[in-house]
């Protein structure tokens, strides 16, 4: 290996996979040649603004989110400018020397950055570094970002408020679609949280898994990939990669809006897997239920023959016991109101 002498030696600098990133043989994916899985819907979002695109569109997302529980957009309206400046700020905060990424007390910040050390389930790692931060009320919670790299605030601000206004833009053409008030989330969901992620390459992704099988606590997440492969979903029993489409997001259904559906709208499993070359990094935001809202089947959408297939749940309670967003959870909750 070429290091250079000044370069610090990061956990994933190895030539073979250290024992306790090894996955159980159930878990790990083994298998990595799959195909492309070409049927994923594709919804081109500048025909959803035509009079004669909406319904069609509508449609489609729907159909998507009942069959997949995943879609990918595009012509979405946020410029290649703002994603790729949060992508290469993403890129610039998880190659900073690990002092700049851990910072001072990393417990009792407002941002949470994991490098690989937690441990993922029964004492095993994922080959991944995390940092997730709360974006909402968005101007309070700017400030308690990441100070460095020094345009990291100014950069995910700009890309956070276009999001605010995408996530929107998807919840009322999803409300349309399942027919309830196109404003049905307007003052109960938020731009919750923003996790982003870096996979780097390994020396053999069939033992490892950069994120576990898992369904998005959330209404949806928007997750922007780049042009970066890794992420699988689960159909009818057997993994399928999701492509990468220049430019696109890809909008999962979370399990809350699977409840407020009463079923109708399936929350997906997904993992990531690694790479032996590709160093992947992706950018999620959850739009989650505001926390004190009560997550329930809509009202329309239960009768004689859809009876009511979910309990009621407090959102804020259903995240602090499963612990939705992972063990800091809580501080990643209450970072933003505790400043206030
Ligand atoms: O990195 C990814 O693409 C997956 C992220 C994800 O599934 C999550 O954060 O919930
Ligand atoms: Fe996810």
């Amino acid at each position: 290996m070429d290091i250079k002498e000044d370069k610090e030696l990061r956990w994933f600098d190895v030539e073979f996979v250290p024992e306790d990133y090894i996955f159980s043989k159930e878990e790990r994916p083994q298998n990595l040649d799959i195909p492309v899985c070409d049927l994923i819907p594709v919804i081109d979002l500048a025909k959803a603004a035509t009079s004669n695109g909406h319904t069609q569109s509508i449609e489609a997302v729907l159909t998507a989110s009942q069959e997949f529980g995943l879609f990918q957009v595009i012509n979405h309206g946020i410029s290649e400018k703002t994603l790729n400046d949060a992508m290469s700020v993403v890129k610039e905060f998880f190659d900073m020397p690990s002092k700049d990424r851990t910072g001072i007390v990393p417990h009792m910040k407002n941002w949470i950055y994991t490098n690989s050390t937690d441990y993922a389930k029964d004492g095993v790692h994922l080959w991944r570094e995390n940092l997730k931060h709360s974006c909402h009320p968005l101007e309070k919670s700017i400030p308690l970002w990441p100070h460095k790299p020094t345009r990291y605030q100014e950069v995910i601000a700009a890309y956070v408020v276009e999001i605010q206004k995408l996530s929107s833009r998807i919840l009322e053409m999803i409300c349309i679609g399942l027919g309830l008030d196109p404003e049905f989330f307007n003052d109960k969901s938020e731009v919750q949280l923003l996790s982003t992620n870096f996979y780097p390459p390994c020396p053999d992704p069939t033992l490892t898994l950069g994120i576990l099988a898992h369904q998005d606590p959330s209404l949806i997440t928007l997750l922007y990939q780049g042009n970066s492969t890794g992420l699988q979903v689960l159909k009818d029993g057997e993994w399928i990669n999701v492509g990468a489409i220049p430019n696109a997001f890809v909008v999962n259904i979370g399990n809350q809006l699977e409840i407020i559906s009463n079923g109708k709208l399936k929350s997906i499993k997904h993992r990531v897997v690694n790479s032996m070359h590709e160093t992947r990094r992706s950018i999620a935001t959850f739009v989650n239920p505001s926390p004190d809202s009560i997550i329930e089947p809509a009202k329309t959408l239960v009768n004689e023959l859809e009876p009511i297939r979910y309990k009621a749940s407090r959102y804020k309670e259903y995240v602090h016991r499963n612990k939705a967003f992972g063990d800091y959870t809580v501080a990643l909750q209450n970072a933003v109101h505790s400043e206030s």
